[in-house]
């Protein structure tokens, strides 16, 4: 099978790998789309994130979609032909992580295209059927990978405790942050408040339905927030940028009272936050990591039309074209790119 590579930094290579069998417990997917994530692009960029190194030769992609073509001697609940989404984490089931229910927070978690575990930018994948999730008729294999980002969303709209009526506001207008507004908004958010640094992600968003977008190099946050909340602030701040200064922001511009959620890896660990507005404030100030239980939800969601996740693609490109969709990838403009191997 055709798999694509990461053999060093900006170098991919087409390699012809053995086809997996699936395990007992596992199903075989005939891999059909590959959203291209940020932490893809960083990994070709730089060849690591923070203390994930890529070491040896890595196969990118964790969000997918395809068909089954095999299952396991174990699996009843899919067949050969079913559409399906593939959650890219793994957890052991064991730890005192996984056994509290927080498996995402598992220590010992194989993650898709996470160093040393092999990713999607394949053309076949064997995968716990646990971890994988059919697709109603109604929904693509395009849709059914960006169940992934569309996780994060969930999962951090979930931290926050977004409700009917809510004022969010979302810092960064990347992919991240658009799954977020479409999660808020699904969750009952009435107002959207969107910031980026970019223009024509701020256009973006605004088409998408953003109810204030905010260019936070030319505007300030905290005054736009107050003229649009009358002075109270924001219910929900998420945090979707990594931008230091957007971080440090988000305090400024949530109500009283009222929730952070932090999504965006920041590339400086240390950013500084004043403890006693925190305090006097009582805001409730939340990390939201990944996602757990979000897959059946965000089919739900795609099945029953309550989100678009598709109008965020700008460009689809076959696996052999991977380093020009990975060029692509990095126009800050350009929101997402997929591979797709086509049916
Ligand atoms: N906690 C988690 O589980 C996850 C975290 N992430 C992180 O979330 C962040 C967002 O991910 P993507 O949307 O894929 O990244 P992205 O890089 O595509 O989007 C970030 C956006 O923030 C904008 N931005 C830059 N400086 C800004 C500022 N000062 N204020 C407002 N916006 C600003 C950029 O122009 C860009 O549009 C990244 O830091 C990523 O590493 C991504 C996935 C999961
Ligand atoms: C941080 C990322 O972008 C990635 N989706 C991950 O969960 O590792």
């Amino acid at each position: 099978m055709k798999t694509a590579v990461l053999t060093e930094p900006h170098e991919f290579e087409i390699e012809d790998r053995p086809r997996p069998s699936p395990g007992p417990d596992d199903v075989l997917v005939a891999v059909r789309d590959v959203g291209i994530c940020g932490s893809d692009v960083h990994y070709y960029e730089h060849g690591r994130i923070g203390d994930y190194v890529v070491e040896n030769p890595l196969v990118l992609g964790h969000e997918s979609a395809g068909e089954v073509v095999d299952v396991g001697e174990n699996v009843s609940r899919l067949e050969p032909g079913d559409r399906v989404a593939l959650e890219p984490g793994v957890p052991c089931r064991r730890c005192a992580h996984c056994k509290r229910g927080d498996y995402h927070l598992c220590e010992d978690v194989e993650f898709m295209a996470t160093p040393p575990h092999d990713g999607a930018f394949t053309e076949y994948v064997s995968w716990p059927a646990d971890y994988v999730y059919e697709l109603p008729e109604n929904v693509s294999t395009t849709e059914g990978a960006l169940c992934e980002p569309l996780s994060v969303g969930i999962h951090a709209c979930r931290r926050g405790d977004v409700g009917t009526g809510d004022t969010v506001l979302v810092t960064g207008a990347g992919p991240i942050g658009l799954m977020v507004m479409e999660a808020a908004r699904a969750a009952g958010a009435t107002d959207v408040i969107v910031t980026d640094v970019v223009e024509e992600k701020l256009s973006f968003a605004g088409e998408r339905g953003a109810d204030r977008v905010v260019n936070v190099a030319e505007e300030s946050l905290e005054a736009a927030v107050d003229e649009y909340t009358d002075g109270v602030g924001a219910d929900v701040v998420v945090e979707a940028s990594g931008a230091e200064p957007s971080i440090r922001s988000t305090i400024d511009a949530v109500r009283r009272g009222g929730t952070v959620v932090l999504v965006g890896l920041a590339d400086e660990a240390n950013v500084p936050f004043d403890v006693l507005d925190i305090i006097d404030n009582e805001l409730d100030v939340h990390g939201s990591f990944r996602y757990k239980n979000t897959y059946d939800a965000a089919i739900g969601l795609l099945e029953d039309d309550a989100v678009d996740v598709e109008g965020i693609v700008d460009f689809e490109s076959s696996l052999d074209d991977i380093d020009g969709a990975f060029r692509r990838a990095m126009d800050p403009s350009v929101v997402k790119g997929m591979i797709s191997f086509g049916e």
